[in-house]
């Protein structure tokens, strides 16, 4: 069995693959790592392997206690990808963002894909039908964006997310309600729109911890799912494999 980790830069995403299939997911902070892993490790025993992918900051001298109990794998720029990169700064790329381009190639073969992940940053990634890595974007995320208005600003308060009822906020909190929600439900349907004008066709991946709450207002079909990166490191893990 193996344990795939992702560190993004909120929370860290944990789930236990026995082949293809996902047995179990768990979500927890960094402060909470050791004592986390180690329930698992104790739920799972047959853990031989942890495949890890962190662009948060974790030290990694976290993982060393669990050295002796399995065989720890770091997904790096080193790692064997399924796709030709053509960003022009490859060795700046997420990790994240190269294991979700991974894991559109080897899940959904010979065909456009973008990836769109709503964490912490919304990221947004290319992989032509030829394989090729064409880039995409980054923006700030929802929880980003609240706390951003609320922290450069003195009199907005500091919100959790919440549909706006109106399109036209009428009060402080609809207002930013309306601004963050709308503003990234707008930027995701035109950023598609977009790409739309130079790819005929092309399948839309969602992910990300705000995938869930997304999805449903979007207009566009989307492939809502928010084990992708967890799925994808297991997959780039296999495809190293051979
Ligand atoms: N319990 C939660 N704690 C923190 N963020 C959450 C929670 N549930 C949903 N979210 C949303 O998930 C987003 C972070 O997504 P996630 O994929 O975990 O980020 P990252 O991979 O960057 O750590 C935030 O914008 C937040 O709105
Ligand atoms: C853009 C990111 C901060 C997103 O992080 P996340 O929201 O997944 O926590 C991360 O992919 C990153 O640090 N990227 C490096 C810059 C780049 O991809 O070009
Ligand atoms: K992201």
């Amino acid at each position: 069995m193996l344990l795939a980790i992702d560190v993004g830069n909120t929370r860290i995403k944990a789930a236990v693959f026995e082949a293809n299939t996902l047995f179990d997911a768990f979500i927890f902070v960094k402060e909470e790592f050791a004592e986390k892993i180690e329930i698992i490790l104790q739920q799972h025993p047959k853990i031989t392997t942890m495949v890890v992918a962190s662009v948060g900051n974790l030290d990694p001298s976290a993982f060393s206690s669990f050295e002796k109990r399995t065989k720890i794998e770091f997904i790096s720029h080193k790692t064997k990808f399924p796709f030709q990169n053509l960003y022009a700064t490859p060795n700046t790329l997420g990790i994240d963002r190269m294991v979700l381009a991974a894991g559109a190639v080897l899940q959904f073969p010979k065909q456009n894909r973008l990836i769109i992940d709503a964490g912490t940053c919304i990221t947004y990634d290319f992989v032509d039908a030829d394989d090729r890595y064409l880039g995409g974007a980054i923006s700030p995320g929802i929880t980003l964006r609240y706390e951003s208005l609320h922290h450069f600003t003195a009199k907005l308060p500091l919100l959790t997310k919440s549909y706006p009822e109106n399109f036209i906020g009428n009060s402080t909190t609809e207002s930013m309600h309306s601004g963050v929600v709308n503003g990234v439900i707008s930027e995701i349907d035109s950023f598609i729109e977009n790409y739309k004008t130079r790819y005929a066709k092309f399948i839309i991946i969602l992910t990300g911890g705000d995938a869930d709450f997304l999805a449903k207002r979007l207009k566009n079909t989307i492939f809502a799912n928010s084990n992708f990166l967890l799925e994808s490191l297991n997959q780039t893990f296999q495809y190293n494999q051979k």
